[in-house]
């Protein structure tokens, strides 16, 4: 998908890894970039605006664990103005395995539910246009990091429910693939915690190997948008996009 004059919802794209892919989307020109996100920072909008004053950047203040309905109710505002969206990224996510409920609440519930909104406006058994949606799991979701299992659970569970709406594409119109970045380094890695505290230096531990800038993820990022692949697994690891092949042990056959 080229990017220029695109409509793109960016939900958290103000994070560490989604201000520097929505600078990258920006110099791209779209027509509309619309970041959703639970924090506010009109100093990053406003920058974004001045990479390249031709695209119209707007900002919503959105928490992925509201209800659907609240969602829904929020992308009826975004597509009453801007008629037509192509590509939804889900991004958000948290790194805090004492915190059970929210991690699966904001990593893996939120990015369902936020998905489930935006078909009523893009199914094609609706009369809608279709889509494509963009998800941000992690490369936890293929090998967790173990002294943080919920976290890397959670976006297992975040990486298979993408596979399955590639798989369901024929019948939604709606194309999906994974952004599965490796260690990056923004806030989120610096310190965390465990789960049950195995491993109080799981941060440290991690940060000892080598790791990835924002800005090469984002470009990476931008990358595997212009590649647009259902059902893509892409890695995005140690400054480097690779397609991930993934092993079928199973099929339903259905
Ligand atoms: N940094 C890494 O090494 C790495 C690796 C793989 C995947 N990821 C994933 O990339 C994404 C961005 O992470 P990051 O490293 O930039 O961290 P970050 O903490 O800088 O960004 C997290 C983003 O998610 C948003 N967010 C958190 N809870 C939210 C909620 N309830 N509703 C809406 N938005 C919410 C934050 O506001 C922020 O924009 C996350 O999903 C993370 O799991 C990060
Ligand atoms: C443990 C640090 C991992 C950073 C996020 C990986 O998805």
């Amino acid at each position: 998908m080229a990017i220029a004059n695109k409509n793109i919802i960016f939900v958290a794209g103000l994070g560490g890894i989604g201000l520097d892919t929505s600078r990258e989307i920006v110099k791209s020109g779209p027509k509309n970039l619309v970041i959703l996100d639970r924090i506010e920072n009109p100093t990053a909008i406003a920058e974004l605006k001045a990479i390249n004053p031709k695209v119209t950047v707007t900002f919503y203040p959105y928490d992925v664990t509201v209800p659907v309905a609240e969602t829904t109710k929020l992308l009826k505002t975004i597509f009453a103005k801007l008629k037509t969206v192509d590509l939804l990224i889900n991004g958000a996510g948290i790194l805090d395995d004492h915190q059970i409920e929210r991690t699966i609440a904001v990593n893996f519930t939120g990015t369902v539910n936020t998905t489930t909104a935006i078909m009523e406006f893009w199914d094609k058994r609706k009369g809608g246009p279709g889509g494509v949606i963009a998800n941000i799991c992690s490369v936890t979701g293929f090998n967790a990091i173990y002294q943080v299992p919920v976290y890397s659970a959670s976006k297992a569970a975040a990486l298979s429910f993408t596979n399955s709406l590639a798989r369901l594409a024929h019948i939604t119109g709606v194309t999906a693939y994974s952004i599965n970045p490796g260690i990056t380094r923004t806030p989120l890695v610096h310190k965390f915690n465990s789960w049950l505290d195995v491993e109080p230096r799981v941060g440290e531990l991690l940060l000892e190997h080598p790791t990835q800038t924002t800005l090469e993820c984002a470009q990476n990022f931008v990358k595997a948008i212009e590649a647009n692949k259902n059902g893509a697994i892409w890695q995005l690891d140690l400054g480097q996009l690779i397609p991930v092949e993934w092993t079928k042990h199973w099929d339903s056959h259905i």
